[in-house]
């Protein structure tokens, strides 16, 4: 569903991710782990048009939307949570999701178009909240409300930058359960996390970034059997 070939990008000149090979599936999650610095939200940026990228290639379902504008990879099926939740303060739960809903769905997307129903009976947490605004609700709200957005334009593919950041721990088990489900509805999840434990807990496949490049990959299967080779690979990423 997300193919990235030899995909290069920086800033000013320099290069912050150097020729990235990676596949996701739809139905599975992968997970970039790296330190920071790694390059793991130049690649989201990349992926969704935010960071045009210098060379190689980035594909969604077949299609080669590298170069296009943000709007046009999303409404190609491509939903971004972005590092630190970016929502809007002074606008409610309820506004987010009318302002995020996105009826003409993607190409193939299919049965899995999400509503503002569907995404809050998916969200209880934020059903309780619609009248709340953004600068009201906790970490975990906001990451599940950042979520909600991304979802309102029904992606086949779903970006997380770094969901877990800065959160309790009973928010963090209930994000991993939601990128477990979401996965079973056949969205393609690529996740960047510096949390070796939150790779290990839910995705199908691992990749270690180290100043921009693979330096470990491995199954989901193989960092659950056997966590210290993910701990390992971090310990020899320090940049
Ligand atoms: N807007 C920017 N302008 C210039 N350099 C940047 C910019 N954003 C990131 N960089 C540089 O690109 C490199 C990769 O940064 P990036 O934010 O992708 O890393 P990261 O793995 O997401 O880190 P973190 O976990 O701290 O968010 C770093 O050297 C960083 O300083």
């Amino acid at each position: 569903m997300l193919a990235l070939s030899g995909l290069t990008a920086g800033y000013h000149g320099g290069t912050a991710l150097h020729g990235l090979d990676l596949d996701v599936p739809a139905g599975t999650v992968h997970a970039v782990v790296g330190h920071n610095g790694a390059g793991k939200s130049t690649l989201v940026h990349a992926v969704a048009g935010l960071v045009v990228p210098a060379s190689g290639t980035v594909r969604v379902a077949g299609t080669d939307v590298t170069g296009r504008a943000a709007h046009r990879i999303a409404r190609a099926g491509v939903g971004l949570v972005p590092q630190g939740r970016r929502v809007f303060a002074g606008l409610t739960v309820a506004e987010h999701l009318k302002v995020s809903h996105r009826p003409h769905r993607s190409p193939g997307a299919g049965s899995s178009a999400w509503t503002p129903d569907r995404v809050l009976g998916l969200l209880p947490g934020l059903a309780a909240r619609t009248a709340h605004r953004g600068g009201q609700l906790s970490g975990g709200e906001q990451q599940m409300l950042a979520l909600a957005r991304a979802l309102l334009g029904s992606p086949r593919v779903l970006l997380l930058d770094e969901p877990t950041e800065g959160l309790a721990p009973l928010v963090v088990q209930q994000i991993r359960e939601l990128i477990a489900t979401l996965a079973a509805e056949g969205i393609a999840v690529l996740l960047v996390s510096p949390s070796p434990a939150l790779a290990t807990d839910c995705a199908d496949a691992v990749t270690v970034l180290t100043s921009g490049r693979v330096t470990a990959h491995m199954t989901g299967n193989t960092a659950r059997a056997h966590p210290e080779k993910l701990r390992e690979a971090l310990s020899l990423a320090t940049p």
